[in-house]
């Protein structure tokens, strides 16, 4: 699926926009969200989220993040509730970082960049795959949670031990039995707008959840990220850093807050 779009100078987000056209459309993602701006609104559900561990599939480098993937062909992982109606299947996590603790997060909080930030996919049932989903304005929902340098966190740890074996592009491994709730924050408050993929084709179908509660992450934690490589087997070793796309222009959208 990959066109050649990366995140360095010669392939960037800056350079996306020629071979998606998206980039430059009315909804796109990441934003820089202000708290002060958005829009407390009392009708917001709850997050409702419930996985199952034994949907765990695999872990991939895919020469832009690594992906842990799930078995999405029945409801045992869903996301529920918040600003969205119907089900909708969780598909896969990953995680954009940066090459120091001064970037890497995809969405800002007041201008302030956090050091890595985790994305949950899900797409929303109503649809027959991911990838129909993924066509459609209310196709998908995304749940972003900030991860700040702090302790070493304890449930980031499974998923670190397996990083060795998938080094390089297209290497994937076996790994099971992992639930993805570990790694949510105590607080489910959220801040919620319509925007897109952060990544290529930009498809302008996500729901966006981004908590207000940040995780943890060592700065150890964070270095076993960064010896990841964008670059397959063969090829001159690039690290894998800096995968983040920068905040996009808001376009008059209304950010709504779960909490007061
Ligand atoms: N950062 S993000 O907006 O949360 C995001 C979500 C899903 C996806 C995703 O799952 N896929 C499928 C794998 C893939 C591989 C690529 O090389 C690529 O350029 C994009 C993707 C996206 C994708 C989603 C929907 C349609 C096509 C591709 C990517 C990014
Ligand atoms: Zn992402």
């Amino acid at each position: 699926m990959s066109h050649g779009w990366g995140y360095e100078p010669t392939n960037g987000p800056d350079t996306w926009a020629a071979d998606f056209p998206l980039a430059n459309g009315p909804r796109q993602s990441p934003i820089n969200i202000i708290p002060k701006e958005a829009h407390y609104d009392p009708s917001l559900k709850a997050l409702k989220i419930r996985y199952d561990p034994s949907n765990t599939k695999g872990i991939l480098n895919n020469g832009h993040s690594f992906q842990v993937d799930f078995v999405d062909d029945t409801d045992s992982s869903t996301l529920t509730g918040g600003p969205i109606s119907g089900v909708y299947r969780l598909k896969q996590f990953h995680f954009h970082w940066g090459g120091s603790d001064n970037r890497g997060s995809e969405h800002t909080l007041n201008g302030i960049k956090f050091p890595c930030e985790l994305h949950l996919v899900h797409w929303n049932t109503k649809y027959p795959s991911f990838g129909e989903a993924a066509e459609k304005p209310d196709g998908l929902a995304v749940v972003g949670v900030f991860l700040k340098i702090g302790a070493a966190n304890p449930r980031l740890q499974k998923v670190l031990d397996a990083l060795d074996a998938i080094k390089t592009k297209g290497k994937q491994t076996t790994f099971a039995n992992f639930d993805p709730k570990t790694l949510l924050p105590g607080s489910l408050d959220y801040w919620t707008y319509e925007g897109s993929l952060t990544t290529p084709p930009l498809l302008e179908s996500v729901t966006w959840i981004v908590l207000k509660e940040p995780i943890s992450i060592s700065p150890a934690q964070m270095a076993k990220f960064r010896s990841l490589l964008f670059t397959g087997d063969g090829e001159a070793p690039c690290y894998m850093v800096d995968n983040y796309r920068p905040p996009q222009p808001l376009k008059g959208r209304l950010v709504r807050a779960s909490f007061k």
